[in-house]
């Protein structure tokens, strides 16, 4: 379990994230979600390790981590980048980390990822020549050999479209099934949050605006903002992704506003 206890924080005086208080179990798949400028990235580098918190307390399993440093927090993070050694083939790539831990992932599991990636085709492929979507599942791959304990991803899906899109997500959520693995996604796109993930958290300048499952958001937006921000964008049917969760709309009475709240919003 990782907790966020009352975190706050600051930039000189001003203030980019207020009072965060957040539990996302092992194994959940939870999307940040907000405008622009909302503090996503932020909460992702504070988890990470990669920004000092201002004030409260981050525990994973009970362990006091708010002043643990990066290296030793076993959190790994795939930036939106992918951040990939350009003078290195896939394979290489791939298993970069193990050089320094060796132990961490044996050849079998490393193989396991490769094919559960689908990239045994492109080991040898310079990274330069790969698609989007193949550096994508490299950057995935590079960082799943480490075993982390959580996988924070910043738009992982932005640079990419249509069934590339579909695949990785069908990949990211495989993998978080299979490894049980706490996943945190960063993401601007309410369609990505309310499909790929157990738990939307939508952050509004610098608050919690909610943070509950795609059907409860949907079912019962917590104010205005969320429903203008959130359910007059999506572009796919509602009913697409109740049947996702398997949920009716019939158990879902609020989704009847939501026609009218679309084109209010317009
Ligand atoms: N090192 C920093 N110093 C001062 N202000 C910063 C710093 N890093 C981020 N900020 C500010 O904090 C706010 C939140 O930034 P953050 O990158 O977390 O937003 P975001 O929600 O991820 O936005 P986007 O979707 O555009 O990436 C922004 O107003 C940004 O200018």
């Amino acid at each position: 379990m990782l907790e966020l206890k009352n975190i706050t924080k600051r930039y000189a005086d001003r203030t980019i994230l207020a009072d965060v208080n957040l539990s996302i179990r092992k194994g959940e798949i939870v999307s940040i979600l907000g405008p622009s400028g909302c503090g996503k990235t932020t909460l992702l580098n504070l988890i990470l390790g990669l920004t000092d918190i201002t004030s409260g307390r981050l525990v994973y399993d009970g362990e006091d981590l708010t002043d643990v440093p990066m290296e030793k927090r076993g959190f790994n993070i795939v930036f939106q980048d992918y951040a990939l050694f350009p003078n290195l083939n896939a394979r290489e790539n791939i298993t970069y980390g193990l050089r320094n831990f060796p132990d961490r992932s044996s050849p079998e599991e490393v193989d396991e990822l490769i094919d559960l990636l689908g990239l045994r085709r492109h080991l040898d492929q310079s990274v330069d020549s790969l698609s989007g979507g193949q550096k994508q599942r490299v950057a995935l791959a590079r960082t799943l050999v480490m075993k982390p304990r959580l996988l924070l991803l910043d738009e992982p899906l932005s640079a990419l479209d249509g069934l590339i899109k579909e695949s990785i997500k069908d990949r990211i959520k495989t993998i978080a099934r299979q490894f049980e693995l706490t996943t945190l996604i960063v993401t601007h796109d309410p369609e990505e949050a309310l499909t790929l993930s157990d738990k939307v958290l939508v952050i509004n300048e610098g608050r919690i605006a909610q943070f509950a499952s795609p059907v409860e958001i949907m079912a019962n937006p917590a104010d205005d903002f969320i429903r203008r921000f959130i359910l007059s964008q999506l572009t796919i049917k509602r009913d697409n992704i109740f049947r996702l969760f398997g949920t009716s709309h019939r158990t879902t009475p609020a989704l009847n506003q939501a026609p009218a709240l679309r084109s209010e919003a317009m």
